[in-house]
């Protein structure tokens, strides 16, 4: 099976041998392949895979979770998978997290993961028209996660020094111009944003922020699990939350994908839970650059409906 963490972090616990086949037809110093507008990891997505995806039979109980990348994606397959499973919640299960939520995009290919029983809950980064058809007909569920910007842009320039699949940056300034053009995985934030909360109408949807999650996961748990139609009573709900909690993911070597190996994740530069903060963008961010990313996106900002800490002397929620 392939097992995927974002775009970005691939590796096969076995079948290495489709993988291999796909990483010969791209040389390696492409780190983006485009596909309808969009852009992927080369290594992994082929026109062809992404394109049968459009005929993917949807079940009702199928959960897709969508997220532009560093948008807190392992945040939340973490949460779905300890909702749905108390081997999960109570520790007798050893199942790997990409397992129970992995990539539609990269890691169903060649699995069985398509035939296992209902629920079956999926992880992906697609923009809204490149997913499954039964899905926009409002087939199955959408979870659709997303995050301030900035600090996307920030996590993702740092998680680009670690992951050895996707560009290092040079430096913050060419990475943020860049992300700003949409020269990057998952292409423009805003084209992705804007794209679902448009079609919103067609979906089943929930949208959700980090910000609310960190704000207050229990909330954010009990609006998933009334999403979701899943009841779980206190114990199982303090148990999500717990296990959700950024301490205990990070400790987790699952969940912080400490498991991967060197050519997926460089050892020693960083870890994949770095800060899992809000407002971290002010730490890395200067004011001429933010003020350079304020006239790319403040316009369109205002256009969806979601509240990010924006100026940096805004203060940030306690
Ligand atoms: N439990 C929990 N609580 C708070 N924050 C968390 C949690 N789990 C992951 N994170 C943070 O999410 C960021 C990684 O985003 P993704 O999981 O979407 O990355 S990816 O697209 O799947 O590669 C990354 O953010 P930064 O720390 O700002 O880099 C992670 O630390």
């Amino acid at each position: 099976m392939i097992i995927c963490q974002g775009p970005a972090l691939c590796v096969q616990t076995d079948r290495r041998e489709a993988s291999a086949q796909v990483l010969a037809m791209q040389p390696p110093e492409e780190y983006l392949f485009s596909h309808k507008r969009f852009y992927f990891q080369p290594q992994l997505a082929t026109a062809e895979y992404l394109d049968s995806l459009e005929d993917f039979e949807i079940r009702d109980s199928d959960v897709f979770l969508v997220t532009y990348p560093k948008s807190g994606t392992t945040w939340t397959q973490n949460i779905l998978s300890l909702i749905y499973h108390e081997g999960h919640r109570d520790g007798t299960e050893d199942i790997d997290l990409l397992d129970r939520v992995p990539w539609l995009e990269y890691n169903i290919r060649g699995t069985d993961y398509i035939n296992r029983p209902s629920p079956r809950l999926f992880a992906c980064h697609l923009p809204y028209y490149m997913v499954p058809k039964g899905l926009r007909n409002k087939r199955g569920k959408v979870i659709y996660v997303s995050r301030n910007p900035k600090d996307v842009l920030v996590s993702y320039y740092h998680f680009s020094k670690i992951a050895v699949k996707i560009e290092t940056a040079e430096d913050f300034d060419s990475f943020m111009e860049k992300f700003l053009s949409g020269k990057v995985l998952a292409s423009l934030w805003l084209d992705h944003v804007e794209g679902w909360y448009g079609h919103k109408d067609n979906f089943n949807i929930l949208f959700l922020t980090y910000e609310e999650m960190k704000k207050d996961l229990r909330s954010s748990v009990l609006k998933i699990c009334n999403f979701l139609g899943k009841k779980l009573t206190e114990k199982e709900l303090h148990d999500v939350v717990d296990k959700a909690s950024f301490d205990k993911q990070r400790r987790d070597p699952r969940t912080n994908y400490e498991h991967l190996p060197p050519d997926i994740i460089e050892k020693g530069k960083g870890h994949f839970l770095r800060k899992g903060t809000v407002g971290d963008w002010k730490n890395t961010m200067t004011v001429a650059q933010s003020e350079r990313f304020d006239s790319v996106f403040k316009e369109r900002m205002q256009n969806l409906p979601f509240r990010f800490c924006w100026d940096i002397n805004e203060e940030l929620p306690s």
